[in-house]
């Protein structure tokens, strides 16, 4: 029995009987691709082995550290974009819930994080800057480069207030690096201020990246069972390294999204029935579009929360333009449950609905959902974790990694890279007037002055 749930019944009536196995000879032939380091982009596949060959010292030495954090701090503010926020962003939520910030610390397991870094706003940072006040607090910066804009304006303005408040010393001592091994700015940096660094592994990219100290150190700040998370995904590892599409579920999502997509199917949401699983999309959707949207080609990855947009997107879901199909992350037991109670007035008529819990009926609605989006025309896949303990969570992640990787090879792209990300840095560099930009800035003037 698999340990995650894959239900795929709900595509039957897009996918013919005989497409799936017509696939497992490209789904082989991509398995040894990625698992002999014969696909593009396989200096990137660390990432494949890493829940059972992490390094064990660095794996203490994140939770001492973390431990020091939770012993000297109210607050960690984690800095950084894309692959070096979103993972642990994504983990933090799903272990914790929504509103693990605004808890009293006798409620927490650990301290309050926030993350910076990941956008342009001074209203952003300004208002993070209050929160934090004149409260204790640490950072944790993540970047390979050190140079990335977005993390490095925030860390400056940070950084400057932690050395305001403690003094150049301590405030180094408070300034936690994950960073390159060996090069890079953020490496320079913390190796002449004494920061203790932590390593982003060079055959892992960013967006694969949550199970390193990217993700380690601050979900290990909020008191979450790292040992647990890197066991799931360690046997997640074992699980999907089968090639057999019966046999293994992330293979099998693989390959049916490439059916999918060939038919047209060119947009894929993803979707959950649990708030605290938002940023699980955003993760998500790192994962998918910087891995499978090159060469013109790729599935567009998108989201949606239910039943919250329903009220939103469901309109189109159900009706628009017909290229869209659905995953659904479920929860089989969500942490709490509720009953719904009884009213003696009953003006909104829900005492039909007393005493069945509230999980009950977000399965109904999860039902009526599929059925219903099913009817109108659109693929629905799912994807069922049993619980949100971290064992769950790594085991999910790695389901993912594994399958883009798969799906990128089926789609005849290189998953591991990322090169169409440069585009928008050369022209935000060039209208800002950094040195070596001069051409491409008059160039780029004089287009948006036409
Ligand atoms: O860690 P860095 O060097 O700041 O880069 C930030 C992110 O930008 C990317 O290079 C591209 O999105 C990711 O791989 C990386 O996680």
């Amino acid at each position: 029995m698999s340990y995650i749930k894959f239900d795929d019944s709900k595509v039957k009536k897009f996918v013919h009987e005989n497409e799936l196995p017509e696939m497992q000879a490209l789904v082989t032939a991509a398995d040894q691709e990625l698992r002999q380091g014969t696909g593009a982009g396989s200096d990137f596949r660390d990432w494949l082995d890493l829940p059972s060959t992490y390094d064990q010292d660095e794996f203490s030495r994140i939770q001492r550290a973390a431990e020091k954090i939770r012993k000297d701090s109210e607050v960690l503010v984690v800095i950084g974009i894309g692959g070096s926020y979103l993972g642990a962003k994504m983990a933090v939520d799903f272990l914790n819930g929504t509103f693990y910030n605004t808890q009293p610390s006798s409620k927490r397991r650990g301290v309050q994080v926030v993350f910076a870094g990941n956008s342009l706003s001074a209203s952003y940072l300004q208002e993070l800057t209050d929160f934090i006040g004149d409260r204790d607090f640490s950072i944790n910066i993540i970047s390979k480069s050190g140079t990335t804009t977005e993390p490095s304006i925030a860390f400056r303005l940070l950084k400057a207030k932690l050395i305001k408040k403690y003094g150049e010393n301590e405030a180094n001592q408070r300034i936690y690096a994950t960073t390159d091994a060996k090069h890079g700015a953020l490496r320079q940096e913390a190796t002449a201020s004494q920061y203790e660094t932590f390593v982003i592994p060079d055959g892992v990219g960013g967006r694969y990246s949550v199970l390193t100290p990217v993700g380690l150190l601050p979900i290990a700040a909020t008191g979450a069972d790292l040992n647990q998370l890197m066991k799931g995904a360690s046997d997640a590892a074992k699980a999907y390294a089968v090639t057999d599409l019966k046999e293994n579920p992330a293979y099998r999502y693989a390959a049916l999204r490439n059916i999918l997509y060939r038919k047209g199917y060119s947009t894929e949401l993803v979707e959950n029935y649990e708030p605290n699983l938002r940023m699980f999309a955003e993760w998500w959707k790192q994962l998918m579009g910087e891995s499978e949207g090159k060469d013109q080609k790729g599935i567009y990855p998108s989201s949606a929360n239910f039943t919250t947009d329903l009220h939103s997107l469901g309109q189109y879901i159900q009706e628009g333009l017909r290229d869209l199909f659905e995953t659904v992350i479920k929860v089989k037991e969500p942490p709490y449950n509720l009953d719904v109670p009884m009213d003696e007035k009953n003006l909104d008529g829900l005492n039909y609905l007393q005493g069945m819990s509230l999980n009950e009926v977000n399965e109904r609605a999860y039902e009526g959902v599929v059925l219903a989006h099913n009817d109108g025309g659109v693929p629905v896949l799912t994807v069922e974790i049993p619980d949100e303990s971290e064992y769950s969570l790594g085991y999910l992640i790695y389901f993912f990694e594994v399958a883009v990787a798969i799906s990128g090879y089926l789609n005849g792209i290189n998953p591991f890279n990322q090169p169409g990300v440069e585009a928008y840095k050369k022209n935000m560099f060039a209208l800002l007037g950094k040195p070596g930009y001069e051409e491409l800035g008059q160039r780029l003037n004089r287009e948006l002055n036409q």
